[in-house]
């Protein structure tokens, strides 16, 4: 069994930023990956680069499956610059194969050539998330299912999209799908659209999208699923009514449930937590000693900046002062890459009130500011809400063109703890989204 500084299984975000840093250090890293085909992990390959390529191609009107070879393009030079990244590091070793643990400190690698074994110092797990697919009769099998990463591999665009799920996933592939021209319709069984969000952003968000032709049904259970023929026909309950929908493709995106599974975690004494996660404390730290997990597999929010964030938690205890822990993170910015993008950080108006938050509450409409009318798109809402007493933001959310940039600017301020002033009051160039702090919090609402 061969003896290893660090091994990273899986070689997503948080694992491949570590192997890097450890690498530059002259630690020996061993990366383990699983598919040549997923070398730089999710985001890239399957998720974040192509899904957000593909919506902006549709809303420049590029044909779909002229959409998909760009984005098979991009994704390859994005795959080979990671693999390299890694690859030419001279202490680092980028083996593919299936790793699982076989005891607390060694795995063992099924790879084209046999087994490999190992003993690793330190282990790190960053081995992902996976689709939720719901337990509803023939949904599984059906010749028309699809995943997030089967329905960015599409030779043509389905003329009929059923979306099972509207969650991220489901809102950013319905207005991607609806503005390539499919016909979509999204079920969900929550029984609030956008259930998170203020009732005035998600009413807007619903209509802008049922104007791009998105038919949304919340409150509905999903009870069989069919083949026939080419088409796939879902029956489903609504208002205690049985209705049915006939669909060309069915995208499937419930949740995402992380990576655990084979991972012989039975031979070991890593725990997991109720959810399935891997379970750790703020440090990162599984519940054996030097294993982290980083990422999805670890629970909580899934994003590749919180699997960025875990890498600077894990160098703050290996190289730093051991400070950073999840528990510190910060305020955590989201953004919905919709037209125009959902970006939201800290509390809603609602969130607001269930904590009993004495908060001034900032509202305007995208159409009264300059740049709107530039970019000649008026949809959307900025809403900012202000402590009372401390003259701190505690929440905002964005819903107009380039939200997902402003965003950022935002939770800065918040994490900061600037008076809100300091962004009524900033010189911000012209015309642009962000000006519209100097008019959105010039007057509360409230
Ligand atoms: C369609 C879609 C769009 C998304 N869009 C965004 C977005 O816009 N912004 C955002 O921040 N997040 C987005 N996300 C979420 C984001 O992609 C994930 O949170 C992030 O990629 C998780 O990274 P990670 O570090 O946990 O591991 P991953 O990048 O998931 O890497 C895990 C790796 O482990 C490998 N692996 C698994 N098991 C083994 C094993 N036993 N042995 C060896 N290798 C193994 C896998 O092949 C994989 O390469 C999106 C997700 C999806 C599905
Ligand atoms: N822009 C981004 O940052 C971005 C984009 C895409 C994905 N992501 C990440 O990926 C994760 C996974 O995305 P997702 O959209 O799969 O999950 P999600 O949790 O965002 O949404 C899942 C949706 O599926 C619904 N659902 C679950 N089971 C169902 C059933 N049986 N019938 C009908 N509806 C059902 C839920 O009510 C929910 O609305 C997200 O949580 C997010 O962290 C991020």
């Amino acid at each position: 069994m061969q003896k290893v500084q660090n091994i990273v299984i899986g070689f997503g975000k948080g694992g491949k930023t570590l192997a890097k840093f450890l690498a530059q250090r002259g630690e020996e890293v061993l990366v383990v990956e699983r598919s040549p085909q997923m070398y730089g992990g999710t985001c890239i390959n399957i998720a974040c680069l192509p899904s957000k390529r593909l919506i902006t191609e549709a809303a420049r009107g590029t044909d779909f499956a002229a959409a998909i070879q760009g984005k098979i393009q991009m994704v390859n030079q994005l795959r080979d610059k990671n693999y390299h990244m890694l690859a030419d590091e001279k202490t680092v070793t980028v083996l593919d194969g299936i790793a699982h643990f076989t005891g607390n400190h060694t795995i063992a690698v099924k790879t084209a050539s046999g087994l490999k074994e190992f003993e690793g110092e330190r282990i790190f797990i960053n081995t992902g998330a996976t689709p939720n697919i719901p337990t509803i009769p023939g949904l599984k099998d059906s010749q028309n299912l699809l995943t997030s990463t089967t329905a960015m591999e599409l030779p043509k665009l389905p003329k009929k999209l059923v979306i099972v799920g509207a969650g991220y996933i489901g809102l950013e592939f319905a207005a991607m799908f609806a503005s390539f021209g499919a016909h979509v319709t999204m079920l969900d069984h929550h029984a609030t659209f956008l259930a998170r969000e203020d009732d005035d952003v998600a009413t807007m968000v619903a209509e802008n999208l049922q104007k791009l032709g998105v038919e949304i049904k919340m409150d509905v259970a999903l009870k069989k699923v069919q083949d026939q023929d080419q088409q796939t026909i879902l029956t489903y309950e609504e208002n205690n009514h049985e209705q049915t929908i006939t669909a060309d493709k069915v995208l499937v995106p419930a949740g995402r449930h992380p990576v655990t599974e084979k991972l012989g975690l039975e031979n070991t004494d890593i725990q997991l937590a109720s959810d399935g996660a891997i379970k750790v404390d703020s440090h990162l730290h599984t519940t054996v000693p030097n294993v982290w997990a980083i990422g999805d597999v670890k629970g909580g929010p899934q994003f590749t900046y919180i699997s960025l964030d875990d890498f600077r938690i894990i160098k703050s205890e290996l190289y730093g002062d051991g400070t950073r822990q999840t528990t510190n993170r910060g305020v955590v910015p989201t953004s919905v890459f919709i037209e125009p993008p959902l970006s939201q950080v800290g509390l809603t108006e609602k969130q607001a009130q269930v904590a009993g938050k004495h908060y001034e509450l900032f509202k305007m409409p995208v159409a009264a500011i300059p740049k709107a009318k530039v970019l000649k798109d008026k949809r959307g809402m900025l809403k900012m809400l202000v402590d009372r007493d401390t003259k701190t933001i505690i929440g905002a959310t964005i819903y107009a063109p380039e939200s997902h940039e402003i965003i950022n600017m935002v939770a800065l301020a918040m994490r900061a703890q600037l008076p809100y002033m300091m962004l009524r009051d900033q010189i911000y160039t012209h015309p642009t989204i962000s000006e519209a702090f100097n008019d959105l919090l010039k007057n509360p609402v409230n």
